[in-house]
């Protein structure tokens, strides 16, 4: 049996204990099926880790991070943290890790599930076919500027900088590029570029690169409008390319068409195999502790690890599979039920992935390459 795969378990705050356990769940059963076996070293991070340590990202968490094969992550943040000044902030942490490793390539995918159309808010009809990534940038633009706060005679003056260079837009464009050439063929470059400098740079080296990639059909959209087509129009996108923070918001609008945030996996790539794979979603403060959080975008992440970091194609596809049977089957969190009454735990909703991974065939009569939408990707 090959060696085992070094996984960093970073569980987090809020609900991220309760979601990653049954991330840790699937994880454990899909290397039953498909020949791995896993060292998970547990790491302190974000709030729990400044209650404990006084560090938002512990050198030993780092150092974890760095010897692992994949990170999986729940979740940072909370009420009690709100007020910490910006070194001791959970947030602090994640932003360390995706620059520590480099990872400046954050895939998240959305798609629909069929039978939860009904959970969404917008109608069925606009929803049938959604099936697009969002590309996000995740280690430069205004998260990462020079940003401070100074003292003037009109009161306080904020300050955050919003800098890209061509190395650093290059990268991830070609990375969509790149993804979309297995998924559709088509890359929406997202920015600002009638008000923002940054913008035009990203809008020149999208052009430039696109000339590599004639099998690539390239348009662009400024962010407003992208926001508004998302949800008139949302099956027409494939692979949308953007900056940090346009991407981080336009990441969460996506979850209405799935119809719960707690759907939405996530995927931090850099050059090499290491990936960091956490859900969309935040700690969720007002349901932690309650057994009550869709854990699915958090298994649907450890898919991700298996395609990503691993490029098993055929497991990643057997957990999404599980997935879209135990939704097929009607078991729903209260995030996704009709009715609360109807809903089941975080537990129950890991337990039936596990069960229906145990039970799932891939069909036959596609090759798995075929089945790919969201998947491999030239690394
Ligand atoms: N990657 C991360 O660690 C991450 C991401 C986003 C926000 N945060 C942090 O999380 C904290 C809370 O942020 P927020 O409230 O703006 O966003 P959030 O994503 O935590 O929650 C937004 C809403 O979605 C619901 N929700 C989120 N995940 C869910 C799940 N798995 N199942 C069911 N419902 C779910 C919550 O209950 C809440 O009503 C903040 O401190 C923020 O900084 C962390
Ligand atoms: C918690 C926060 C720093 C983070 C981000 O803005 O990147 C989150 O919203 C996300 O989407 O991963
Ligand atoms: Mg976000």
């Amino acid at each position: 049996m090959a060696a085992p795969k070094r996984i960093a378990f970073l569980p987090g705050d809020g609900i991220g204990p309760e979601i990653t356990d049954e991330g840790a769940k699937v994880m454990k059963a899909t290397g039953e099926r498909f020949g791995y076996t896993f060292q998970i070293d547990f790491g302190w991070i974000g709030g729990s880790a400044i209650d404990r340590l006084k560090n938002p990202l512990p050198e030993e968490t780092l150092t974890l991070c760095k010897q692992a094969d994949a990170v999986l992550l729940g979740a940072v943040g909370g009420p009690s943290w709100d007020r910490n000044p910006p070194e001791l902030r959970p947030e602090k942490a994640l932003l360390g890790l995706r620059k520590e490793l480099d990872l400046f390539a954050n895939l998240r995918p959305t798609t629909l599930f069929p039978g939860l159309e009904e959970s969404s808010t917008l109608k069925a009809e606009v929803l049938q076919g959604v099936d697009f990534l969002v590309v996000r940038e995740l280690t430069g633009g205004i998260y990462f500027g020079e940003k401070f706060t100074e003292e003037t005679p009109a009161g306080e003056r904020a300050t955050d900088t919003l800098v890209y260079t061509e190395v650093e837009v290059e990268r991830i464009v070609r990375r969509a590029f790149e993804i979309a050439q297995v998924r559709r063929g088509k890359v929406t470059s997202v920015d600002k570029a009638n008000v923002l400098e940054s913008s035009r740079l990203w809008r020149k080296v999208a052009e430039r690169v696109a000339k590599e990639y004639p099998d690539v059909e390239l348009d662009h959209l400024l962010v407003d409008n992208c926001a508004m087509q998302m949800i008139r129009r949302p099956a027409d996108f494939d692979v949308i390319v953007t900056e940090n923070m346009f991407g981080d918001i336009l990441s969460d609008e996506a979850a209405i068409l799935t119809g719960s945030i707690g759907l939405l996996p996530s995927a931090s790539l850099g050059e090499g195999h290491r990936g960091l794979y956490e859900p969309v979603h935040g700690s969720a403060p007002d349901i932690a502790g309650q057994g009550v959080a869709n854990p699915i975008a958090t298994i649907l992440s450890v898919a991700l690890m298996f395609r990503y970091s691993f490029h098993d194609d055929a497991a990643a596809k057997a957990i999404e599979g599980a997935v879209n049977d135990v939704i097929a089957s009607g078991a729903r969190t209260m995030d996704m039920a009709s009715t609360e009454s109807l809903a089941l735990s975080t537990e129950e909703v890991g337990d039936k992935v596990v069960e229906a991974l145990k039970k799932y065939q891939p069909d036959p009569t596609i090759p798995v390459e075929a089945m790919m939408s969201n998947d491999s990707i030239k690394m």
